[in-house]
């Protein structure tokens, strides 16, 4: 079994800053292998044509091999039809579509949690002032866990939706998905999922986790960007209106009245992003080849790696758990009288890609106490060099920050 993906991945070849490119930014955006890129090629150069809408040979494979990823997806994350995989620019595209749908009323709640990102916060607060709901976020401990006594006193008989991340992007937290679903629906609510940096890290099963709605983006796993997934209970998404109109999505179509396609297509207006969809199989084909084992077993060995150095840097404050950190490869801390965005630049100039700021997840960044902070992410092309080299360029920006050019 090979254990080093990296060769995979053109882009990781490069030098940056005449340095060998250390990227650690996945949870930003992951990097595609050769095998997606030439699946795309390939799509294009043989089976390229509009979907559901040509009775000629190349429409109907291009139908095909369209329709062929929904039934992968599904599978992918155990949902108990593919009809229930609803096509999507991407996980912030998939709340949106939520927030504007669902059935929510006048006075009710809407519970998130203090450590979502702003796709799973902003969309949410726009229906809560149209409709008068009423915005309830579930604390967090000192520890980064999510405060489970305080969901209990939150989700309550008047709560119509509990939106949470099932990881966050800053501390890699992994929340307790399963007992928010069980007090959602023990109190009457549906539970939407915001599954961005789990999808990509670890096995996802939508029944198990008792999820009612799920969105994740193809550019987190491998595959790429311009493409995602909303999932849903099939009752449920039968149930939603669709918040996009236009061609495909229609049944008949009159001078003032519209009937509409069944679930999934109702939510599919327009010409697709066919080449992503095709993309976004690719990248589940490989992310099979590789296998959850080895996936999880590199991400375990590069943060403990990590961890390990870090904690022998004085005055590196780390936010986050680090049973949580090695399943979802995610570290931010921060280096005490040195803003992030100085770090992150001075890593950027040893050939190391991290990310720097608020993360999108600025309420959380007020509950740290903190404007800001740096964040390496790691994923299945990362090595063991890769985190020796990150940490040795920490050090050098410390000692950089605290008695200037040696
Ligand atoms: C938990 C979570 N939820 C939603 C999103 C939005 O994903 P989109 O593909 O942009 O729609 C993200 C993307 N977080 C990136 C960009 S801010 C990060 O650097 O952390 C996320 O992490």
């Amino acid at each position: 079994m090979r254990d080093n993906f990296a060769t995979d991945f053109p882009l990781l070849k490069q030098m940056v800053n005449h340095e060998h490119l250390v990227y650690l930014d996945s949870a930003a955006t992951s990097q595609m292998p050769e095998q997606v890129m030439a699946a795309i090629t390939d799509f294009k150069k043989t089976d390229n044509a509009n979907v559901h809408r040509g009775v000629y040979t190349l429409a109907q494979r291009a139908t095909e091999r369209y329709e062929g990823v929904r039934e992968q997806v599904a599978a992918w994350i155990g949902a108990s039809d593919a009809r229930e995989i609803v096509f999507t620019k991407g996980t912030t595209e998939g709340l949106n579509w939520l927030a504007r749908s669902l059935k929510i009323h006048q006075g009710d709640k809407i519970v998130l949690t203090m450590m979502e990102h702003h796709s799973n916060i902003v969309p949410w607060q726009q229906v809560a002032h149209r409709l008068g709901a009423e915005l309830v976020y579930i604390e967090m401990t000192p520890d980064f866990q999510l405060d489970m006594a305080d969901a209990q006193r939150k989700i309550d008989g008047r709560t119509a939706v509990v939106a949470t991340t099932l990881v966050s992007n800053v501390l890699g937290t992994v929340t307790p998905v399963r007992e928010l679903a069980h007090l959602a629906h023990r109190n009457g609510a549906v539970i939407v999922g915001d599954g961005a940096q789990a999808v990509p890290h670890m096995p996802i099963d939508v029944k198990q986790l008792e999820l009612d709605y799920l969105t994740f983006s193809g550019h987190k796993m491998l595959g790429p960007n311009g493409i995602g997934v909303l999932w849903g209970k099939k009752a449920l998404l039968d149930d939603l209106d669709p918040v996009e109109f236009g061609g495909e999505m229609i049944s008949e179509v009159g001078l003032n009245e519209t009937t509409f396609k069944p679930t999934p297509w109702k939510f599919e207006a327009g010409t697709q992003n066919i080449t992503g969809v095709i993309g976004l199989g690719a990248a589940i084909d490989y992310l099979q080849m590789v296998g959850w084992k080895q996936i999880q077993q590199n991400n375990q060995q590069l943060v403990q790696q990590a961890l390990t150095a870090l904690a022998k840097i004085p005055g590196l404050e780390i936010y986050g758990k680090p049973t949580d950190m090695v399943q979802t490869g995610i570290i931010s801390f921060n280096l005490a009288g040195i803003h992030p965005h100085d770090v992150a630049t001075a890593l950027d100039m040893q050939g190391i890609a991290v990310r720097a700021g608020h993360h999108c997840a600025q309420p959380l960044m007020k509950a740290l106490g903190v404007p800001a902070t740096c964040r390496a992410s790691f994923y299945l092309y990362n090595t063991t060099t890769d985190v020796t080299r990150f940490v040795d360029a920490l050090v050098a920006t410390k000692e950089f920050f605290t008695n200037g050019i040696s």
